[in-house]
């Protein structure tokens, strides 16, 4: 791991009303750090990762990336986002343009990329994700696990700096689970920044350097993963951990 701050989050907030979605959050990531978010239903695990490219607005605290503050909005921000790949549950393919093409767009569009050598980009990331033998079909023709890893390679293609990951597995059948998984822990090992929300605790102990628990929109509690799973400090870590470890 570099050590070097790249994802920075410094007292971030965010209200709806009465409720706290985002308190007072505090969150350095470094270089080639792979962070695993955790926490029960409705503690703000999204909230965050939606914040940190600014799907979602903050109501005070500032977030750098790479040392540079992201703006609200404006081209600038369009800019900064490239710099994040995300990954959410569903794979937000485009059902219409094929597996290469939904690779290619992006670079070609936001990028400028010529188109061979986008292709060609495209094809090496298919392959790296192990699905290049679909790269003619539609999304809709691949299975959900085959799905997910071209939405991993559509975010990779655009050379971010960071990685989110949102519930990437949660909508996949359990055989399809570990294909996606294993794209992710060797990311991972390649030295990929990321950030993951996941309810995989296996994922957690094979890659991560450290993990995060959020609970009420808080971060309580961070550490290694070993030390976490075997020793966490607060009540409410030990509470959560009971329940999904028994599944
Ligand atoms: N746009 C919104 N308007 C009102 N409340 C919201 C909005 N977005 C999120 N919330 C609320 O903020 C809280 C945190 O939501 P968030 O989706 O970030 O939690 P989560 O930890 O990702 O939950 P889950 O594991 O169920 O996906 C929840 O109580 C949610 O209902």
């Amino acid at each position: 791991m570099g050590g070097e701050p790249l994802v920075v989050l410094d007292g971030v907030n965010k209200h709806f009303g009465a409720l706290h979605v985002l308190r007072d959050v505090d969150l350095t990531v470094h270089r080639g750090e792979v962070v695993v978010v955790i926490g029960p239903s409705g503690s703000g695990k999204s909230t965050l990762c939606r914040t940190i490219n600014r799907l979602e607005t903050i109501d005070t605290g500032t977030i750098t990336i790479d040392g540079k503050p992201l703006p609200a909005e404006g081209k600038e921000l369009a800019r900064l986002r490239a710099d994040v790949g995300m990954v959410f549950q569903s794979f937000n393919l485009f059902a219409h343009k094929t597996v290469l093409e939904n690779v290619t767009l992006g670079p070609v569009k936001a990028k400028g990329m010529n188109r061979a050598q986008a292709r060609d980009n495209g094809m090496a990331l298919l392959e790296r994700v192990g699905v290049a033998n679909q790269a003619g079909k539609l999304p809709a023709q691949l299975s959900g696990g085959q799905q997910q890893r071209v939405a991993i390679a559509r975010a990779l293609a655009m050379n971010p700096k960071v990685m989110l990951f949102d519930e990437p597995t949660s909508a996949l059948d359990p055989e399809m689970i570990n294909e996606v998984l294993d794209v992710m822990v060797s990311l991972a090992g390649e030295g990929m920044t990321m950030i993951v929300v996941t309810h995989e605790m296996g994922f957690a102990r094979r890659a991560a350097h450290r993990v995060v628990f959020m609970d009420g929109g808080q971060i309580v509690e961070q550490a290694q993963p070993e030390t976490f799973f075997t020793a966490p400090r607060s009540d409410r870590a030990k509470d959560f951990l009971s329940k999904i470890l028994t599944h």
